[in-house]
């Protein structure tokens, strides 16, 4: 009999990775995958070789392609992975390609909105996405998605307990508002805000995905700097109003990224609430807060507009209803959302033909 590689791919994507929860095809685990009459060889790539579960791992393996080929002489060869060469060493979150981050200066600028509206455009144009509200100060995207009250399941893998996202217009969510109350969230201090960002990545099972939006709270402070620790951050998106003051706070949001030590890309910048029209006066702009602030903030940033998103009161009704804007087709408001999105999956396409990977960051304290 001789053994079909395919088939020995699909039988080993039912092997899970204790180390994502995710499975070891999905995780590019195997190489070196080899058929020699009738034995069947593979390197199984792991973090480190004194890897604990690494006997599980074999054995799950073994299993795996006894079902499909019960009389295959199965070889597998745990190797570790090799930093600094082309592949990276597995991490829990190297099957997710890109980390963008949203931040602004000020509270209330919307960038939740902007958060929640820009993943899903994201999955418009085709791309897998998860999405993270990590803003502990108003955990609003369960509300913004429909999801408010729900609790994300628990799964051991091989004895760790992992988290299974929410979804919502099928997109995996996470937000800090799932695991603790409102009023609890905002007396947390340092070690325990870094365990629940940690929590977010390395203890959530996380399908594949292209992108993976992360909500921050407004300003800079812990959770900032815990996620730069956590993760490689691919690059950073501002949202501000128009606004002067709200642009003088976002450069400091934008300067905590540029810090040498951090070295976060900033994506480019979304000007939020830039003008109103009266549904009665199609052709009037009124600018409430003012004109030209995100161009400012793009230039100071040496980043591109992604795009002006007005006030449109249905943005609002959209976001308290559950179904955010990008999903309706609102006047105005859903054309300018799905620009922001184009212009971001530009921006990290530049990014990554121009730049190297971020590093996580490794402060000294
Ligand atoms: N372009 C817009 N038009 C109308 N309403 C908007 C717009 N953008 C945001 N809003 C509304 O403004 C309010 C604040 O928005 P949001 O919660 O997104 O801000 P935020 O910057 O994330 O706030 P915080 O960080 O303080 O939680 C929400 O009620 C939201 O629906």
């Amino acid at each position: 009999m001789s053994f079909d590689k395919s088939v020995i791919v699909k039988a080993l994507s039912k092997v899970i990775d204790p180390n994502s929860g995710q499975d070891i095809i999905t995780m590019s685990m195997v190489r070196d995958l080899e058929i020699d009459g009738n034995n069947i060889n593979f390197s199984l790539e792991l973090p480190a070789l004194e890897s604990k579960n690494k006997a599980d791992l074999n054995f799950a393996c073994l299993q795996a392609v006894q079902e499909v080929y019960p009389s295959a002489e199965v070889n597998v060869h745990m190797i570790a992975a090799a930093p600094g060469l082309q592949q990276q060493p597995k991490s829990p979150t190297s099957h997710i390609r890109n980390i963008i981050a949203v931040a602004s200066g000020k509270g209330g600028v919307g960038k939740s909105t902007i958060s929640v509206n820009l993943a899903l455009g994201l999955k418009q144009l085709g791309a897998k996405v998860g999405l993270i509200d990590a803003d502990l100060y108003g955990p609003s995207i369960p509300t913004m998605l429909g999801l408010q009250g729900q609790r994300p399941q628990v799964k051991q893998v091989y004895d760790q307990p992992k988290i299974i996202p929410l979804e919502a217009y099928g997109m995996p969510v996470m937000s800090i508002g799932f695991i603790i109350e409102p009023e609890q969230a905002v007396v947390l201090r340092g070690p325990r805000l870094s365990g629940i960002i940690k929590q977010f990545f390395n203890d959530t099972i996380w399908p594949e995905l292209d992108y993976l939006v992360v909500d921050l709270p407004p300003g800079t402070g812990d959770i900032q700097l815990s996620l730069v620790q956590t993760v490689p951050v691919t690059g950073a998106v501002l949202v501000t109003t128009p606004q002067e003051v709200a642009i003088a706070d976002a450069i400091k949001a934008m300067n905590m990224f540029l810090l040498p030590s951090v070295n976060v890309p900033i994506l480019g910048v979304v000007e939020n609430m830039s003008w109103f029209t009266p549904a009665e006066l199609p052709e009037n702009k009124y600018y409430l807060f003012g004109e030209g602030g995100g161009k400012r903030l793009a230039k100071a940033s040496n980043s591109a507009l992604l795009g002006q998103v007005p006030i449109v009161q249905h943005i609002r009704e959209a976001g308290d209803e559950g179904q955010p804007a990008i999903l309706r087709d609102i006047p105005q408001a859903t054309a300018a959302l799905q620009e922001v999105a184009r212009n971001a999956a530009r921006q990290v396409a530049v990014r990554n033909e121009t730049k190297g990977p971020t590093q996580i960051v490794k402060l000294n304290n």
